[in-house]
């Protein structure tokens, strides 16, 4: 039978390079993102659909409880199954930690924490309808390991979905539902030059400087990754060879040094 995934924040970055290797794995995947990113969400879906598999668009805020519980219904109707949930969504925040305000805390947690522990429900409360067990997979970071100045809060989010994706995995073995995470070090994607620019100031380097000093002192392969390296590992975690795996955090980084 076709599995089917669902990938949060994929209409570009990491999101979308998992989107697209579950797609050559002969998954239908579903896909969300914010409405803003609805174009470039539809572009994926054809790129779904030119590796020959089923894709399917889905408006939804990752933060939002209502909105990730329709989108695992909606997924497994249209597909009529569903096995994968891949907790992708994330923002970053660069702020000095003295100057952090509420809302950047709550904002970055809803999105980096909330979100998955509603990605974790929605699906496990999916798969028990469905009478089966399956697959989450969420997105952590070697910022989840490290500490890094001026991205606290976005740190802290990393830390609680490492310890999340553990609580998770003991309380739904029973229900043969593993949970595990990757943890993706430096990534060539938009967040990576975002936080580039955010952290220019502070860390009185240009964003060029920042990426190219800490790939050579922290970046044991000497390079940054490109989202596809993430994919495959996500890959494996969503096959059946990963079986006897869960509870796990796994450093997909070039092996950073910190
Ligand atoms: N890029 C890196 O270097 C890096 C490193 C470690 C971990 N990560 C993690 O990997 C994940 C993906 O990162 P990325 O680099 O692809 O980021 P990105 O910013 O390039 O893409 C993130 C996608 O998520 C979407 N998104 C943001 N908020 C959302 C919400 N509330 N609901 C639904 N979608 C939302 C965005 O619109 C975007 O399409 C994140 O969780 C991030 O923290 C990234």
């Amino acid at each position: 039978m076709t599995r089917t995934a669902l990938v949060t924040g994929a209409a570009s970055g990491i999101g979308r390079a998992i989107a697209l290797q579950l797609a050559k794995d002969g998954y239908n995947v579903a896909i969300t993102d914010l409405s803003h990113q609805s174009e470039l969400g539809s572009q994926v879906i054809k790129e779904i659909e030119s590796l020959g598999s089923k894709g399917h668009f889905i408006v939804a805020d990752a933060s939002k409880r209502s909105e990730m519980f329709q989108a695992v219904e909606e997924t497994s109707s249209k597909f009529n199954g569903f096995n994968t949930m891949i907790n992708n969504a994330g923002i970053m925040t660069a702020e000095p930690l003295l100057s952090l305000d509420e809302k950047r805390i709550q904002k970055t947690m809803d999105i980096n924490f909330n979100g998955v522990i509603w990605g974790i429900q929605a699906a496990a409360k999916e798969f028990e309808k469905l009478g089966h067990g399956g697959k989450i997979i969420n997105a952590c970071s070697f910022l989840g390991f490290n500490a890094f100045p001026f991205l606290g809060i976005y740190c802290a989010s990393k830390f609680a979905v490492r310890g999340i994706t553990q609580v998770a995995a003991k309380e739904l073995a029973s229900k043969k539902i593993t949970v595990n995470a990757y943890c993706p070090g430096m990534v060539n994607t938009s967040m990576l030059a975002n936080a580039g620019n955010d952290l220019s100031k502070e860390l009185g380097l240009t964003p060029e400087q920042i990426v190219s000093t800490y790939t050579k002192s922290h970046i044991t392969l000497g390079e940054i990754a490109q989202p596809e390296d993430i994919a495959n590992l996500v890959s494996f975690l969503g096959d059946e060879k990963s079986n006897y795996i869960t509870g796990q955090s796994i450093h997909v980084d070039g092996g950073i040094v910190f």
